[in-house]
């Protein structure tokens, strides 16, 4: 029996590190076996090239050909063996990501990152996408008192709108898998919603 399939997405700073392992201990609680993993990395040829594309500068195919790549090791190594032995994987980011942030922040072509996607997934897609959706302003505002900045975080506001765009268009396209979460609210009301969206489900 295959497993469920649960990523997690949105800008940065939207929240999502702050509720991973509440989610995944949910899911354990209710019996499941959880594998955490993230994107970019997940394997150790993927998290070397995480490094490249979180540090080196380069134009927006290389990035996406270098986060495509590590997917594929990141699916054939990790993700689909996962799935295969009936093991949950919740993954920090996957391929929407991908739509998000190279298609709507850097400008590429969407039908180039549509070849890819098949390419490298062969029609792989999550069973449910948990989307912390918030204006790029107050996620800018949350990084500044959190963190230093890598080569995405860098960026200004404008790229950071252009992404979220980008996740909201995918999100249009594939509803039943989406669950956006409103992540402008207190993090107490965005775990609130997280919780409804599994029980919705059954989960
Ligand atoms: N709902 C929230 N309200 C206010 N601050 C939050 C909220 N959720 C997370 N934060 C804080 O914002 C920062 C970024 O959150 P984080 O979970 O690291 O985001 P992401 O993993 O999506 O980049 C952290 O300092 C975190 O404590
Ligand atoms: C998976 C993926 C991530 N990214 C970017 C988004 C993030 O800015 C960055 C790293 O993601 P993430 O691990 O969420 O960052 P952090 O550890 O700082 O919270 O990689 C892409 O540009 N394309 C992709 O396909």
């Amino acid at each position: 029996m295959s497993g469920r399939f649960i990523t997690f997405e949105g800008i940065d700073g939207a929240g999502k590190s702050t509720h991973i392992e509440a989610v995944s201990a949910r899911l354990r609680a209710a019996g499941a076996d959880v594998l955490n993993t993230r994107e970019p990395g997940g394997t150790a040829l993927a998290e070397q090239l995480r490094e490249l594309v979180l540090h080196q500068g380069m134009d927006a195919l290389t990035e996406a050909l270098l986060v495509f790549a590590g997917r594929r090791d990141h699916i054939e190594q990790v993700i689909r063996p996962a799935l295969a032995a009936g093991r949950t994987v919740v993954s920090d980011r996957f391929t929407d990501a991908s739509f998000a942030y190279q298609g709507g922040g850097r400008g590429l072509d969407g039908h180039v990152l549509a070849a890819l996607e098949g390419w490298v997934g062969h029609g792989l897609q999550p069973d449910l996408t948990i989307w912390f959706d918030l204006p790029a302003e107050m996620a800018a505002a949350r990084r500044a008192a959190a963190r230093e900045a890598d080569r995405f975080e860098q960026q200004d506001l404008h790229f950071f709108a252009r992404v979220r765009a980008g996740y909201a268009a995918r999100a249009e396209a594939a509803p039943e898998r989406f669950a956006r979460i409103d992540a402008s609210l207190p993090v107490d009301a965005v775990a609130a919603q997280i919780v409804a969206v599994l029980e919705a489900r059954g989960w």
